[in-house]
């Protein structure tokens, strides 16, 4: 009887099954931008000051940090596996999101409060940390059916492909959301990404079919590379050098990133005079340039290789962009769009390089924890960046008002994400070092030559 050949072996089967994973991604991309852009119309409809919003925002990684969902997501992946956590994880989103919807519509009595809060926006932000848990759990997830299908293969530009899709879905947030908002109401935009995360959510039930096949030659061929989990893993992950300069990178580079995205449409309507309509548009650019740009990359990677240098690179642009955004004189919107397509080259540089460096320094059985560990990390700075910009700009940034919406200054926001592009360039430089020392090949091809 002719031998079945192996699925991850079949060119169609492969990329079949990266296209639906990076589909439920794209799904969570799209809910996790789609409050940015309405920054200016939660203050005005909802009332949500600056500080209302960076607490709403950087809820999406509270349970994460504060309750350790991100560790405990990844534990439960290297020990019960890819299916159950990926399925847990995609109905985590939509309970999140349902909840976030409930919080944006319910009718509190006047001046109710949570621990705190308004009631509205404590209940939205509760259901967008449930969101959150479910997403990086997701993210994790994702990953790692990436390296179990495309490792020794075309891993970078598998994982490029997986967050250029993720980029679509951010990018169409920040295009759709004012105008579906102002067309509807300020809440409509999260019942579209409701609706496409329950399609996400069917997505992975149809990816786990696949994986528990392969998972069945895998037994047959002995080829299984999965093991239980073990606390020997996490120590060995936990004392080796290239797993805390990956993590110090993570946590610099994205809190570079994603917050700054959270405010940009302020930025660009408040300093740059862009109309609100257009600003979520050119917040997206980055996202947009990313779609093109990080397969692009991820394909020069696997042939060519030299990722701890991408890094340092991508680092160093981020420094340009927001020292130039910081600059009070520097006003005119040609300059706020060429920054973001330059944030745009940045944000497909560092990722293309950084994610599949992962899986050059740990094998596929620690590769769940390690990504976890690492998402733990960059967490921290996803909740404690927003607050802490938020909580700047009610302080000591409002130099005026306009109709029901202040009017902020951000010279202070951009010279403190310039201060965290800056760590992140020497971060990215310390791990160039480790990787000669250690010999860890990330500036290696990560296609293997058989
Ligand atoms: C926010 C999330 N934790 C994250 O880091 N996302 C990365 C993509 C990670 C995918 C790795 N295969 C991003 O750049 O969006």
């Amino acid at each position: 009887m002719k031998k079945q050949e192996n699925l991850r072996n079949s060119v169609a089967v492969r990329w079949s099954a990266l296209g639906i994973v990076s589909f439920t991604m794209m799904a969570a991309y799209f809910v996790n931008d789609i409050m940015a852009p309405l920054k200016s119309m939660l203050e005005a409809n909802l009332g949500w000051t600056s500080i209302d919003f960076g607490f709403f925002t950087g809820a999406y990684s509270f349970l994460n940090v504060f309750l350790l969902m991100l560790i405990w997501g990844g534990l439960m992946l290297d020990k019960f596996g890819i299916r159950l956590t990926g399925k847990l994880a995609t109905i985590l989103m939509v309970v999140g999101v349902s909840l976030q919807y409930y919080g944006m519509t319910a009718h509190f009595s006047e001046g109710a409060m949570i621990i705190g809060h308004k009631a509205g926006v404590f209940i939205a932000a509760a259901g967008y940390s449930i969101f959150g848990v479910g997403a990086e759990v997701a993210g994790i997830t994702v990953t790692k059916i990436i390296a179990k299908w495309f490792r020794g293969k075309e891993l970078g530009t598998a994982m490029g492909i997986q967050v250029a899709l993720a980029r679509i879905g951010s990018q169409a947030a920040y295009s759709v959301a004012i105008p579906v908002a102002k067309h509807f109401s300020v809440s409509t935009p999260v019942v579209i990404g409701g609706g496409l995360l329950m399609v996400g959510m069917l997505a992975f039930f149809i990816y786990s079919v696949m994986d528990k096949r392969l998972d069945r030659q895998d037994d047959y061929e002995e080829e299984k590379e999965e093991s239980q989990f073990s606390f020997k893993d996490v120590k060995e992950i936990l004392v080796n050098p290239g797993f805390w300069l990956i993590a110090l990178l993570c946590v610099l580079f994205y809190s570079c990133v994603f917050p700054f995205q959270k405010f940009a449409s302020e930025l660009m309507t408040n300093k740059y005079g862009i109309s609100d309509d257009l600003a979520g548009t050119f917040v997206g650019l980055p996202a947009l340039g990313a779609l093109i740009l990080t397969p692009v990359f991820g394909n020069v990677l696997d042939r060519k290789g030299k990722g701890a240098s991408i890094m340092m690179l991508g680092a160093a642009m981020l420094i340009f962009v927001h020292f130039l955004y910081s600059l009070p004189w520097v006003t005119h919107w040609f300059v706020a769009i060429f920054l973001m397509l330059v944030l745009g080259i940045a944000f497909s540089l560092v990722p293309s390089a950084m994610w599949p460096s992962v899986a050059k320094i740990f094998p596929t059985r620690q590769l769940g924890t390690a990504y976890a560990l690492i998402f733990f990390i960059q967490n921290i700075g996803l909740w404690g960046v927003p607050n802490l910009i938020g909580w700047i700009l009610d302080k000591y940034c409002v130099i005026g008002h306009t109709g029901e919406n202040n009017l902020y200054d951000y010279t202070v926001p951009m010279v403190v994400f310039t201060g965290f592009a800056t760590l992140s360039l020497i971060v990215a430089y310390l791990l160039k070092v480790a990787d000669k020392r250690y010999g860890y090949g990330l500036e290696k091809p990560n296609i293997v030559k058989v």
